[in-house]
């Protein structure tokens, strides 16, 4: 999702609960075991509570803040626990502003009022975070020695990563959080993924700034409502990770309509379409939004120029203001159709916008502009509102008096707005 997780794994057709008694008892060996035991010390891995429960006897579903079952290495849960203020309750919307209800896609969420870009619609603790891959090198070896099938030795290592990894930290969530768990989508029921496993790659997605150092440190969260929010690549809302409250946002990143469906994105947006539809398919996605309909070129080509028009940002900014003959609003006037280019697409959640409307204010105040460098930078603080939750940057960049302390205030002469 947003910086989606699990990347498809091959599917496979054996079974081992079944009849292959002669591969079980080989992978049963004495020396799996021991190999399997080498892997649990080497992952260094921590079952923690974050933040902690208020009482053993208290179930998830009477705490109004919830709480998460973790699945950490040692340096993330570290990193957490030195957060400053973690940990500190939630910051919940004022009023319930969706509903959870059949779509086209199984369940989805829906807008029960106008929203306005940057809104926040939901504040959620994960049920579970866990790490996105756990090496098995000492399993994988011991396995190669026994002689077994490649698709053996995959479904004893997901075997292994259901069991021995992310069974103890599902147990630790009571019967009914348990229940509803496992109530999520799974779209890995038939390869070979355990039930647990199956839900987390279904509907895992980044927990941005929990991170190991060595490569693919990455964790995958596991919320009971914000996972039922489908995919679009013209997504009208996104998800951020607040460390201090062990708690996602969800945040319009557009005006969203009574009644229309709320949908974030899985992948990456500026990607073309059937590099998309690729990565979709781990999630047994068939993605047929606008963009993704055929003919795809048009709205690839599109896709695929906005992100490199991101590039030329800078170097267009210093050209014009090194060079006087050039028309006061010269980048101004790029920025504005690449904005067009982004609402045709409805990619408003995109960094692209972010870019551009950056380099819009940062023209007006180089103009000494005010009025429309606050217009502007009221909608880049809406933006950023959506993306951190932060009502700082939407406060500065609508204040004149911050406008006009910029370094580079005022540096050309104003734009005539009569001829707009
Ligand atoms: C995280 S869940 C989303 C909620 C899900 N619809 C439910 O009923 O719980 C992801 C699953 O929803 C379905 N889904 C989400 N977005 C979709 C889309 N754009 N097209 C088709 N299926 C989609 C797929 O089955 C996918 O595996």
């Amino acid at each position: 999702m947003t910086g989606a997780l699990y990347s498809s794994t091959r599917s496979n057709e054996v079974d081992m609960e079944t009849n292959d008694c002669s591969t079980k008892d080989k992978i049963n060996t004495l020396s799996t075991v021991h190999a399997l035991q080498d892997d649990l010390a080497h992952n260094d891995l921590v079952y923690v509570t974050l933040p902690q429960s208020p009482s053993p006897n208290t179930k998830l579903a009477d705490d109004p803040d919830g709480w998460t079952q973790c699945l950490l290495r040692r340096p993330a849960l570290n990193n957490i626990l030195s957060t400053p203020d973690f940990p500190i309750r939630p910051q919940c919307p004022p009023d319930v502003c969706f509903q959870i209800r059949p779509s086209q896609h199984g369940l989805g969420m829906f807008a029960t009022r106008d929203l306005s870009m940057g809104e926040h619609i939901l504040t959620e603790r994960p049920l579970t975070v866990t790490p996105t891959t756990i090496p098995m090198p000492n399993l994988a070896k011991s396995l190669v020695r026994l002689g077994l099938t490649d698709e053996q030795r995959s479904q004893a290592i997901l075997d292994q990563w259901e069991s021995a990894f992310l069974r103890p930290c599902f147990e630790s969530l009571d019967a009914e959080t348990q229940a509803a768990f496992l109530d999520l989508a799974n779209s890995h029921s038939k390869d070979g993924s355990g039930p647990i496993l199956g839900v987390i790659r279904t509907n895992g997605f980044e927990v941005a700034g929990v991170v190991d150092p060595e490569p693919n440190g990455e964790y995958a969260a596991v919320c009971k409502i914000m996972c039922r929010i489908n995919h679009s690549c013209s997504p009208s809302a996104d998800r951020l990770f607040d460390i201090p409250s062990f708690s996602f946002q969800l945040r319009a990143t557009r005006d969203i309509k009574e009644g229309d469906e709320i949908f974030v994105s899985y992948c990456n947006v500026l990607e073309p379409a059937a590099d998309r539809q690729e990565y979709l398919a781990s999630y047994g996605i068939t993605c047929a939004c606008t963009s993704c309909k055929p003919d795809t070129t048009a709205s690839d080509r599109r896709r695929l120029a906005l992100r490199a028009s991101i590039d030329a940002i800078d170097e267009d900014f210093d050209i014009w203001m090194a060079d006087p003959l050039l028309a006061d609003d010269y980048t101004i006037n790029i920025s504005l159709r690449w904005i067009t280019v982004i609402e045709q697409e409805a990619l408003e959640a995109s960094d692209a916008y972010r870019h551009h409307l950056h380099a819009i204010v940062r023209a007006y105040v180089a103009l000494g502009d005010g009025e429309y460098a606050a217009k502007y930078g009221r909608i880049l603080g809406l933006w950023a509102l959506g993306q951190s939750g932060k009502e700082d940057m939407l406060r500065r960049m609508e204040s004149l008096e911050y406008l006009r302390g910029r370094p580079d205030w005022g540096m050309r002469v104003c734009v005539d707005h009569e001829e707009e």
